[in-house]
């Protein structure tokens, strides 16, 4: 490589290239930096005229080298400070040549020549080390606006330094040398780009050469240093400890901890028609809202709120008949369901989900509902769009939903029917898959659990007996998949579990 030459300066006049002359070498050492460390960059010194200065001056040569040619000086007068570059010379990151020589794993990249030296001087690789050739600008690229003006940086990675798997930003810590930073790590891209904060009252590398010392220097920069922060990729330490999930029992005393309910999940229910869906889960919800103190919003579209659903409700309430409740009872049980459910009833009865989920979002904030059932789902118009398929359709669906139960801590629930199931199934319990639609049913939701009366009728005779079939629950406190036994008690209208008798 030819250390030794002539520079012209930035006015075009010839200077005399020496190798580093003693004057040089001091004043790189008061900088922290020795003449071992010049020597390997190719630094030099030279006498060289500077428009700034008014006159020609010692000073330091920091030259760019391309196959093995200098292609680019600038010079850095001392005592005085002051700086001239090359006219015409080609621009490129200084010292990469070294680093394309050999392309490593990672490479630290300064706002300045002497900053460079600062590294290589603190233990750094000479094929480590880069510095941009060029100032810092005022202020980043905006995120929409393209990246202009760092053809160089383009140039190296298509000359292989696009192979290096990781840069360490160790540029200033001022509000220009931000900005650059912001503009580099745009260019290299966030996965590859590291950087370097300094410490209180240092802004550069060779500054804190001089302050702190080699070792410390190389620890920061080599330890010390962070990943370009992209949001959507965490370290497990970094993710806020969610609340424990506030968990509700469902009623029953004979399913001990089988089934537990969640505020910020969501549940689908399935089962063939009239086999209790909405009878059985009228049940459980009451007994959450009544033991939990909760509100509940119920889109019952298939159940009318009056005079259906207040009868369940009123049964529940005083465990016995309506028939058989005075006017201050029925008023008293009234009084109650206004206070703890809200209704949603579409004026023109075509509700669509995203009308649904206004809807809900009042209830949840106005009046204090936790639970939000929508029963069933064939009676929301589909707003399906028109490249859409059912299931994807569905699948857009749940995940309003469920971005609507996590952000309002709610849990949803979603009654929805089987396709119809012909031939050795007919009359058997479904799965959560046979929901018609999509199977998103299945795989979206937290649990999902099957309604079914294995017979209707026996010698002429209602049959009573029903399961509670718990197909699916994604997180353990939930509970975990069984078949509950249950009786529907004609004369109370109530579940009974028949498991054991508690
Ligand atoms: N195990 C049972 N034994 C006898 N009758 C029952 C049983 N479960 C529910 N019923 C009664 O059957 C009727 C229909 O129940 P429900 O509306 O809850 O069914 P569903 O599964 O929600 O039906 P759909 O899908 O048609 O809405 C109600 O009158 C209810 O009281």
């Amino acid at each position: 490589m030819a250390h030794v030459g002539t520079v012209g300066t930035a006015d075009g006049q010839a200077a005399s290239v020496a190798s580093l002359g003693q004057r040089a070498e001091a004043y790189a050492r008061e900088r922290g930096i020795s003449r071992t460390t010049l020597e390997q960059l190719g630094v030099v010194s030279a006498t060289v005229f500077f428009p700034e200065l008014k006159g020609s001056s010692e000073a330091i040569i920091f030259q760019y080298f391309v196959g093995g040619k200098r292609t680019f000086w600038k010079g850095r007068a001392f005592p005085d400070k002051a700086f001239v570059a090359q006219k015409g010379g080609e621009v490129a990151f200084y010292n990469l040549e070294n680093v394309l020589a050999d392309i490593p794993e990672t490479v630290f990249i300064t706002e300045g020549e002497f900053d460079c030296a600062a590294l290589v001087e603190a233990g750094i690789g000479l094929n480590q080390v880069l510095s941009v050739p060029t100032g810092a600008p005022e202020k980043p690229i905006p995120d929409d606006e393209p990246i202009s003006g760092y053809g160089f940086v383009d140039d190296a990675l298509r000359a292989g330094l696009s192979r290096v798997k990781r840069f360490v930003w160790c540029g200033d810590g001022d509000a220009n040398g931000l900005a650059l930073r912001q503009n580099m790590a745009r260019i290299f891209g966030f996965a590859r780009f590291w950087f370097v904060d300094w410490p209180e009252g240092i802004k550069d590398p060779n500054q804190m050469l001089m302050t702190d010392g080699p070792e410390d220097l190389r620890d920061l920069v080599v330890n010390g240093c962070r990943p370009w922060p992209v949001q959507g990729v965490y370290r497990i330490s970094e993710i806020p400890e969610p609340p424990p999930l506030t968990l509700w029992t469902p009623g029953f005393v004979e399913w001990e901890g089988k089934v537990k309910l969640a505020p910020g999940t969501m549940s689908v229910v399935t089962g063939h028609p009239g086999h209790g869906k909405t009878a059985l889960w009228a049940q459980i919800w009451f007994s959450i809202v009544r033991k939990y103190g909760v509100g509940a919003c119920m889109a019952t579209f298939e159940t009318r709120p009056v005079p259906h659903m207040r009868r369940t409700l009123r049964t529940l309430f005083w465990g016995k008949l309506e028939c058989d409740m005075s006017p201050e009872e029925k008023a008293r049980a009234d009084y109650w369901i206004d206070d703890r459910y809200r209704w949603i009833i579409h004026p023109d009865q075509k509700p669509t989900l995203g009308w649904l989920l206004d809807m809900a979002e009042v209830a949840v904030i106005r009046h204090g509902a936790r639970i939000v059932q929508i029963d069933p789902w064939n009676r929301l118009e589909s707003q399906r769009g028109p490249n859409e398929t059912e299931t994807d359709y569905i699948g857009r669906c749940l995940t309003s939903l469920y971005v609507f139960a996590q952000q309002m801590n709610v849990h949803v629930q979603v009654l929805a029917h089987p396709s119809k199931m012909d031939g050795p199934r007919k009359g058997k319990a479904p799965e959560l898959d046979d929901i018609a639609g999509s199977k998103h049913w299945d795989n979206r939701v937290d649990q999902g659990f099957v309604v079914h009366r294995p017979k209707l009728f026996e010698g002429g005779q209602r049959c009573t007996d029903a399961e509670l079939l718990y197909k699916k629950s994604r997180f353990e406190e939930l509970g975990y998949p069984c078949k509950l036994l249950m009786r529907f008690d004609t004369a109370r209208r109530t579940y009974v579990s028949v498991d054991y008798e508690a």
